[in-house]
């Protein structure tokens, strides 16, 4: 057995406790799977003397994480503070030492992973973070790894577990958004301030960081599309419902037809209810990879929480650790081939849409010549009511955004429509 490895660990609230729990756990079973024990040498948080969820020897606690992660004695640095700074200036800080680098950190990774994959390259360390996309999941080892050999076409997913739960509760009860957001946040899965998962900024770090991997190529947040759950109706979700269909907050990231770029977004949609991504209830988040010789594949578990976030840093702890003694690095991150992230109007999708309309003739040739118009064919119309009251329910092929945004907006122009009354992507029944 070699000498102890020492670990920094930055934070330690909700996952940063469940690792100090885990390394105590399993001291004994994590030495034998490295060939060496771990020793927790320091604890960096923002306030000495608040209570803990895990017991935590007050010798080690610090607020003074920039010392730490400068130790020459510190092999390997976990950070779960989260947010942007401090944690990218420890993080580099540590690797141009040398040190390797777990991190649970989206939010970073998703604004400037790039500083802080260079910073790897040049320091010789592993920077390791399947906890930043998924929790528990494994998901971007696979896509690093076993998938590296593959040509990967899409990836399809529920990324976020605190819209997944709103949206569920508002398809299986009817909730309304504020009512299911509450319940939420009751229950912890929301943050007091739920913006950056609502507003879908959570799910669009997570989705540029599966973009990234999937097609070796650099992808920002801020190169993501994103539209969150807000505006989303108890109506809306009850005539999604009513069509067969199930509201989901879903990240998109795919290849062009001509596979020359890649469209990335976050945004609602409608998928049928057979579709096994419906199917992903409450908080839990699931994937699709679709790759050229491997198929369709599904990751599906917890995304979300102290334990299962921490089982997944732990994983990268011990591959961080195994490489430090056999004096290797995990793959390089830093030389990414550049396919282009192309804007949302390029993106090929197709659209649900129910106009309120007078229920006489010519209403619907006008309509139709509207789509036509702007190349946009129409796979099915229904008309619901009649008389004053009548509705058109409209989905159409797959088209570009640009030619789906250009047909709603002449809608909302024509005088027969008297209101737009839904507009929402349709995925998954192509
Ligand atoms: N919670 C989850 O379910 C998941 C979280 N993640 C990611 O994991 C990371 C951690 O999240 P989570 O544990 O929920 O966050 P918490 O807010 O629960 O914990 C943050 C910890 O960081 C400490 N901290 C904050 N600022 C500093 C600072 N300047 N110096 C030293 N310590 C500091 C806090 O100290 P103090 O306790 O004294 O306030 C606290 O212990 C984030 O990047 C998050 O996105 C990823 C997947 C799931
Ligand atoms: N807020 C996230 C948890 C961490 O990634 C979610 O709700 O999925």
């Amino acid at each position: 057995m070699s000498k102890p490895l020492k670990v920094a660990l930055l934070g330690c609230g909700v996952v940063g406790s469940q690792v100090i729990r885990l390394i105590h756990e399993q001291g004994a079973d994590l030495a034998a799977r490295i060939g060496a024990p771990l020793e927790l040498a320091g604890v960096a948080v923002r306030r000495l003397g608040r209570k803990r969820d895990v017991e935590v020897d007050p010798a080690l606690l610090t607020t003074d994480a920039e010392s730490l992660v400068t130790r020459d004695d510190i092999d390997i640095v976990i950070e779960v503070i989260g947010g942007i700074e401090p944690a990218r200036t420890l993080i580099t800080a540590a690797l141009s030492r040398g040190k390797s680098v777990v991190t649970a950190n989206k939010a970073l990774l998703g604004e400037d992973g790039a500083t802080l994959h260079e910073a790897a390259r040049t320091g010789h360390g592993d920077l390791y973070f399947e906890a930043s996309v998924a929790g528990a999941i494994p998901l971007l080892r696979p896509l690093r790894e076993s998938l590296v050999g593959d040509h990967v076409n899409r990836v399809l997913g529920i990324v976020n577990g605190t819209t997944n739960y709103i949206l569920d509760k508002m398809d299986s009860t009817g909730a309304s958004f504020t009512d299911a957001l509450e319940e939420a946040q009751t229950l912890g899965y929301a943050e007091a301030d739920p913006t950056a998962d609502v507003e879908g900024f959570d799910a669009a770090a997570k989705a540029a960081i599966l973009a990234g991997h999937a097609f070796h190529s650099r992808v920002t947040a801020e190169q993501v599309h994103r539209e969150g759950i807000t505006e989303i109706t108890a109506t809306d979700v009850a005539s999604a419902k009513e069509m067969g269909y199930v509201i989901k907050l879903l990240a998109i990231c795919a290849r062009s037809d001509d596979g020359r770029s890649i469209g990335v977004r976050v945004h609602p949609a409608m998928i049928p209810r057979t579709h096994p991504l419906a199917g992903v209830r409450e908080a839990y988040n699931a994937v699709f990879v679709e790759a050229e010789s491997a198929g369709e594949l599904m990751f599906y578990g917890k995304g979300a929480g102290g334990a299962p976030t921490a089982s997944a840093v732990l994983g990268d702890l011990v591959a961080v650790a195994r490489n430090r003694l056999a004096g290797t690095r995990g793959p390089d991150e830093s030389t990414y081939a550049s396919l282009k992230v192309h804007p949302i109007g390029e993106t090929v999708t197709r659209c649900h849409v129910a106009l309120d309309v007078a229920d006489k003739p010519g209403v619907l040739a006008t309509v139709a010549e509207l789509f036509a118009k702007h190349d946009v064919s129409i796979q099915t119309v229904r008309q619901e009511g009649h008389g004053d009251d009548a509705q058109l329910v409209i989905v159409t092929h797959r088209a570009t955004d640009a030619d789906l945004t250009a047909t709603m907006e002449g809608l909302r122009e024509l005088d027969v429509v008297r209101a737009v009354a839904s507009v929402m992507r349709v995925e998954g029944d192509e």
